[in-house]
């Protein structure tokens, strides 16, 4: 059998699997935290599965003076630690012919020279035909650097029967400007089509999964709207701090880090129309109409909130604040908890808020769309009967408990007509066999594929920027730290205070 063989696949499943072409990825970044616990594991994955060809080869890019049997000892050690599928050994062998490791900076001429070199031996001697996908696993001030250096250094010309493709992890730019800014070098040195920007929560299957909710079945579009539904929470709550990341984190804050994107991309599959079909533009046309359409309110004392994870208590352990975190300069204004209320102008949803919020130190870690229904327009029932009837409501569990709940109001049994809520869950676990891949693998997979559709296009990226620019420009103009709240707790009484102010309060999922 061969190694690539896949144990994995469902012999039922008649569908032709998606497998790539013989290439090789190169990871800039590679000892860092993305890299270990999410794309190394999700490359052992793919080739696990049977999805990566016999050719295919890693090169790892970073500063560490190690040999090619060092970085492979750390890609072992992180498949081991992080892969989603079961080691085996004769895929971990196979793999290990193709990886290779060249140090170096990214103002490292020779380095480059070096990677070119390397390249173009594995070009030969595994057959990747001059197919090639660089993956910049760094901090977003070494995306135009490295991008310069393989232009330089030739390494991205493509020809007409072998690809080049770059990957930039986000977030893209810091704000509207730069991001404007950074894709005029992308545009210098990159065609559009071999550029893929990655936001991974398009790359997991409950995100992907809202899709098939909204447009595979009939009864739910016809009360997705404002004639139907009161408000919508998006929920990203993590119940980790920063752990070592300050040298990332500190100065960029969680409204860049996730919300101008993760948050953002969600609000846009909640709430755009339906797609002519999957194809990549149609997908990327209806979500930049919803973005173009959304905006912050203005007063942005009354509609955000920002916060600080003070210490506190988590899982029954004490944890510190953010301020005490290695790294964090003392006194850092970085916001650790974002919430913002977003109104989407069009007729769909005309008066129905949509609440944003993600936080780190939050009692725990969760993702969740939450469309929260109207009020019957008439109750044939006495006060008693519905003191216990909630909000009807929709949740799209992203994560981690993966599914769909639907509340809504039943009789409780006996004798008398008494309401209660309860909910009709949709559990992964349950309903399928199959194992979710882990974001990273998709994305991974559809890079070398070339195929498109999961990646935001720069319109989006700046689509988003323009929301949240102004709310991050207000905050920089308060003279006062972010307000503290307590780790372990659902962040900041601002935050609560702006729901309450609408007449809602947030799930507590
Ligand atoms: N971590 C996460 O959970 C997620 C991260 N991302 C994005 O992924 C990217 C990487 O994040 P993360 O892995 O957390 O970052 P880390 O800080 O953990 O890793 C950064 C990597 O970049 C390398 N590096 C930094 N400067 C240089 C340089 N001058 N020359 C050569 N190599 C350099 C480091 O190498 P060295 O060891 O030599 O310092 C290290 O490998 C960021 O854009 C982030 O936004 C996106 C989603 C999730
Ligand atoms: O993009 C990011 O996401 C992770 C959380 O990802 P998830 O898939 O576990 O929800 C977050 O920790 C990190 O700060 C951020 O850069």
């Amino acid at each position: 059998m061969n190694a690539y063989t896949n144990p994995l696949r469902d012999p039922q499943d008649r569908r032709l699997p998606r497998i790539a072409g013989p290439c090789v990825l190169v990871i800039f970044g590679v000892t860092g935290d993305l890299s270990r616990k999410k794309l190394m594991p999700a490359v052992y994955d793919l080739a696990n599965r049977g999805l990566l060809p016999p050719g295919f080869a890693l090169v790892g890019f970073a500063r560490r003076d190690w040999e090619n049997q060092d970085f492979a000892k750390v890609v072992h050690d992180a498949v081991k630690e992080h892969a989603r599928t079961p080691f085996r050994e004769e895929v971990w062998e196979q793999l290990l012919e193709g990886i290779r490791f060249v140090s170096g900076a990214f103002d490292d001429d020779a380095a480059f020279e070096r990677l070119g070199d390397t390249i173009r031996e594995l070009d030969t001697t595994r057959g990747t035909g001059g197919n090639h996908a660089f993956y910049l696993s760094i901090p977003p001030s070494g995306f135009e650097p490295v991008m310069t250096m393989l232009r330089k250094h030739g390494l991205t010309e493509g020809g007409e029967d072998n690809w080049n493709r770059v990957v930039i992890e986000k977030p893209f730019g810091h704000d509207l400007a730069s991001a404007r800014e950074l894709d005029a070098v992308v545009s210098s040195l990159f065609q559009p089509h071999e550029v893929f920007r990655i936001d991974h929560y398009l790359g997991k299957e409950t995100v992907q999964n809202m899709l098939a909710l909204r447009f595979a079945n009939q009864m739910f579009e016809p009360i997705w709207n404002n004639h139907y539904v009161s408000h919508v929470e998006i929920t990203m709550a993590e119940d980790i701090g920063i752990g070592g990341r300050a040298g990332y984190f500190d100065g960029i804050g969680i409204a860049r880090d996730v919300m101008q994107n993760h948050l953002l991309q969600l609000l846009a599959l909640t709430a755009m129309e339906e797609p002519t079909s999957f194809e990549a533009s149609q997908l990327r046309t209806e979500k930049k109409k919803v973005l173009a359409a959304a905006r912050v309110p203005e007063r942005y004392d009354l509609h955000t909130a920002r916060g600080q994870y003070a210490a506190g208590w988590q899982g029954g352990k004490p944890v510190i604040g953010y301020l005490q975190e290695d790294g964090v300069p003392e006194g850092s204004g970085t916001e650790t908890y974002a919430a913002i209320r977003v109104d989407v102008d069009n007729r769909r949803w005309a008066g129905v808020p949509f609440y944003l919020r993600t936080a780190k130190r939050m009692p725990r870690r969760v993702t969740e769309v939450a469309l929260s229904f109207k009020r019957a327009p008439h109750l044939p029932f006495t006060a008693t009967d519905t003191e216990e009837l909630g909000t009807n409501a929709l949740v799209m569990r992203i994560q981690p408990d993966e599914g769909v709940t639907l509340r809504f109001g039943a009789k409780v049994p006996g004798t008398q007509m008494e309401i209660r809520e309860v909910s009709m869950d949709f559990g992964y676990g349950g309903s399928f066999t199959e194992s979710s891949p882990e974001a990273y693998e998709r994305l991974i997979l559809d890079v070398l594929l070339g195929d498109p559709p999961l990646f935001p296009q720069q319109e989006e990226v700046e689509l988003s920027w323009k929301i949240l620019d102004p709310v991050i420009a207000y905050w920089a103009s308060l003279d006062e730290q972010p307000e503290q709240y307590e780790s372990g707790t659902w962040g900041p009484q601002s935050g609560h205070d702006m729901l309450a102010r609408d007449g809602f309060s947030w799930r507590r999922p």
